[in-house]
This record gives C-alpha cells, structure tokens and sequence, in this order.
C-alpha cells in the first residue's frame, strides 16, 4: 500500500472569471519510507494539492488516499497519518510553547507525550524555550514550534510546504537533521520547496508541476542524468554573440551555457574567442537540479 496515492485530481477555483484550474488530472503515488520532493515554480498548484492531501480543500475530481484512508470520505483518520507543517505562521498568542504542544496533542487524541514533546523541543532547539509564551518567539522559533506541532501524534507522513522559506541556516540545519532522521526510522516525507540545493540532497525522488500539470517524475539521480552534463559557467560585462543567446541564462554578470558534453563546450568557447568576449572565474561545473528544473520548466508546455 502506497503512503500517499494521488489519483487523477483537478482543481478548479471558483473566480470572477469562471474559474480557474490549478491542478489538472495529477497522479502519483508516494511509497513508504520515501523522501519525496514536489517542486514547481510559483503558482505551479503545489500549495493546493497538499490543501486537499490534509483535507483543508476539496478536489474538483479525483481522489486521494492515505495509508489506504480517503482524505475526504474518512477525513479523521486520513488527518491522524498526517504531520502537516503549513507555510503560514498561525498561532494562538495566549498559550506557551509546551500548551501549544499539549493543545494539538489533545486534538489528535493523544495522552502521556510527555517524552515525546521533550525530545521534539530538543531535536528543534526549543528545550529553553518550553515556557515562553508564543508571541514572545521569533520568526524562526514560532517556524519550530510549527513543526514540533505537527509532529506531536508521531504521524507517519510528514508533509512539509516550503518550511525554510525565510528561516536562518541553523534552523534549516536542525530542521533537515531531525527530519532526516525520522525518514530513517521509516517516516515518510512529502516536501515542497524553492530551495533546489535541499531537494537534490534530501529527496529520492521528485515531481515537477508547471500549471497545474506534472512535467517530471523520477528517481533524483535519473533526472540529474537526463540533464546537460554539463554547464560552462562565466562573468563577463560584454553582450554575447547572438549565436548563443538562445541557449545562455544570464543572471546579471553571470552566464551559464548548459552543455551536452565536451563538443558543446569547445563550440562555445570557440564563439566566445571569435566574438572577443572577456571571461572572468570561468568554471565548468557538473549540472546539478536547477538545471534540470529550468530545462524541464522550459521544455514543458
Ligand atoms: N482560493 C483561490 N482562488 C482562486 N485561485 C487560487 C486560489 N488559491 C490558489 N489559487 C491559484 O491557483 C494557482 C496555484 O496556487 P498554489 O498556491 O497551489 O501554487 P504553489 O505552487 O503553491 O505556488 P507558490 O510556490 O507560490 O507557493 C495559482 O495561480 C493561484 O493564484
């Protein structure tokens, strides 16, 4: 049984205009124990399909199952295999840290977690921060507090949307660390998330959405093969000669020519000597997922 199986789901928002599809006709389905990344540019519908994964919005059509419940038809226990940590911060600012815990554990039914809440606020760094109240936490701590929330019934899926958008580097080292070591203890992990660097390093595998559709799913490791190998990588403050234009990003000073192999390569250089182009920290790195991500994102419709 897969932990998570999305099957055939679309989403229409109603708008002024007659309504909008964020999610079209979506499948798949997520093993357990996988380290599972959903990437997408802004606006792709990732925020929507794990609304309607955690019950918060309904599909249009389609359905989704967790652990074999449906989201929708058995939206309890569909809830309790759940660890959901939102993008927003939301709050009630009466409570402590460690009431806050309590309070959600009690929503899922869930008595006597003392040992589990205290190794949830020290895994997270919160320990000295048990008896603070929320509205005395920072940004990135409240961020903790957040995930120890949705940790506190030790659910096995732990779904997680853009958790280190905006938070320090400690913090995502703390967080990847601890949620590293669930998916070893078996947990699974849907993760969602602009950072690239993270999705390689962290998720087996991976989907893309673009427009509500899935342009990419595979292993990691095979959609980092079916990328340019390489990437010739360079500052310069001159135009480049028009034959490579189309195929450069340019990022102010600094382009990068995604390349096939060796021939590409000395072809570009090549042009770039003819066309007296200056250079400056030239490299030639290996392709990593943002160079599959803006292919693919290119490449699909
Ligand atoms: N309640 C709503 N009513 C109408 N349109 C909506 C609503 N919620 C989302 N949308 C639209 O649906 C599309 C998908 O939004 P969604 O938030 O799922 O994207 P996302 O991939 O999570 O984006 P981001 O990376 O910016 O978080 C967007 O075009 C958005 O404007």
């Amino acid at each position: 049984m897969p932990a998570i199986s999305i099957q055939s789901v679309s989403k229409t928002y109603a708008t002024s205009q007659g309504g909008f599809q964020a999610l079209n006709h979506v499948s798949l389905e997520i093993a357990e124990g996988e380290f599972f990344g959903l990437l997408g540019p802004n606006g792709a519908g990732k925020t929507t399909l794990i609304s309607i994964l955690a019950g918060l919005t309904k599909a249009t059509s389609g359905r989704i199952t967790v652990m074999g419940q449906d989201v929708q038809a058995d939206f309890a226990a569909a809830r309790k295999q759940l660890g959901v940590v939102p993008q927003e911060l939301v709050f009630d600012p009466f409570f402590n840290v460690r009431e806050t815990l309590r309070l959600q554990s009690g929503y899922f039914g869930v008595k006597h977690n003392d040992a589990w809440i205290d190794e949830l606020l020290e895994s997270l760094g919160l320990a000295d921060k048990a008896h603070a109240n929320m509205r005395q936490l920072s940004g990135g701590m409240k961020r903790r507090v957040l995930v120890a929330q949705a940790l506190v019934h030790k659910p096995p899926i732990i779904v997680l949307d853009e958790p280190t958008a905006g938070v320090d580097v400690e913090l995502r080292q703390t967080l990847w660390h601890f949620v590293s070591k669930l998916n070893k203890q078996g947990h699974t992990v849907l993760l969602t998330t602009h950072y690239l660097e993270e999705a390689e390093a962290l998720c087996n595998r991976i989907a893309m959405l673009k427009h509500g559709n899935v342009v990419a799913l595979d292993e990691t490791s095979n959609l980092l093969k079916t990328a340019s190998s390489n990437v010739l990588q360079f500052k310069t403050d001159q135009a480049l000669p028009e034959a490579l234009a189309p195929v450069a990003r340019v990022t102010g000073r600094m382009v990068q020519l995604p390349a096939q192999g060796p021939h590409d390569i000395e072809r570009f250089l090549a042009t770039l000597r003819e066309a007296g182009v200056v250079m400056e920290d030239m490299e030639i790195r290996r392709a990593d997922l943002e160079d599959v991500f803006l292919q693919v994102m290119k490449g699909a419709a």
